[in-house]
């Protein structure tokens, strides 16, 4: 495997940043089960980052290291080159690490507005760099301040767990499966929102099934089955890998490619 990328332009090579996330040969073993073991990834600010793997490959377990829900056999994370594997879970915010969830998790009985609030009160870095009113404007969610969750569509529900996320100012924000269950123009609408947040820097990871999605948003993507990396590189790279094809896209993918 290979950290260079010789494709892309010099002239304000993103790959060039210092990364915001180092995972250095991360490992979570569940007695004999190895749910992931021995990742090593590097993500850089402004670029939007993919992980696809079957069922069971050990994505959600990786987002559990990343977000120090999980405990590590080995192996280590870092956050702008400093060790955060001792930080607690919700000290996160602080460092600039926010996540949305693979179920929607908003209050049912606050609005729209006080549901993005919790997440700048949740930020803990003087009530985050940027304010309510401007992450509702960039999520789209202008005109639906006072709604309840129950009165939006489920797309909408995700861009304002998105929105909840962004709000905390964070360096690094990670989407688990943030299009599941939904169709394709919101799947659309919500890679077109993640585009427009690459700006200030923002680093992103994107854990999804959806491999379409992956190639329309991300700019570098890994694989993973069996808790480990099976390729890594652009979304097209990836998908043309004869392992991934074998181990996740199947016969549709390599007659596409
Ligand atoms: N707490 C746990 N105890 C024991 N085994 C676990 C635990 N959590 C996950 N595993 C196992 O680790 C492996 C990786 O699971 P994980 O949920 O990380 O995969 P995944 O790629 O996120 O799957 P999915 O796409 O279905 O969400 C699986 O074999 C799973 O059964």
């Amino acid at each position: 495997m290979t950290t260079t990328h010789p494709e892309r332009p010099a002239q304000d090579d993103p790959m060039a940043a210092a990364p915001v996330l180092e995972v250095q040969d991360v490992a979570v073993h569940y007695g004999g089960v190895k749910a992931v073991d021995g990742v090593t990834l590097t993500m850089r600010p402004g670029l939007i980052y993919g992980i696809i793997g079957p069922n069971g490959s050990g994505k959600s377990t990786l987002i559990g290291a990343i977000t120090r829900m999980t405990k590590l056999t080995r192996g280590d994370v870092l956050i702008d080159g400093s060790s955060y594997r001792r930080t607690r879970p919700h000290k996160l915010a602080a460092l600039g690490v926010a996540r949305t969830f693979q179920t929607v998790r908003l209050l049912p009985d606050l609005d729209v507005r006080r549901n993005i609030q919790l997440g700048a009160d949740t930020a803990g870095r003087g009530g985050g760099d940027v304010s309510v009113a401007e992450v509702i404007e960039r999520t789209g969610l202008t005109g639906m301040e006072e709604y309840f969750p129950s009165e939006l569509s489920y797309g909408t529900q995700r861009r304002v767990e998105i929105a909840r996320a962004l709000v905390m100012g964070p360096r690094l924000l990670l989407l688990d499966e943030p299009t599941a269950g939904m169709n394709q123009t919101e799947r659309a609408e919500i890679s077109e929102l993640m585009q427009g947040m690459r700006g200030g820097g923002l680093c992103q990871l994107l854990v999804e099934h959806d491999v379409q999605m992956m190639v329309d948003t991300c700019d570098y993507v890994y694989a993973m089955t069996s808790g480990r990396l099976i390729a890594e590189g652009t979304p097209t790279e990836v998908v043309q890998n004869p392992l991934v094809q074998e181990a996740y896209l199947g016969r549709k993918w390599r007659n596409d490619a």
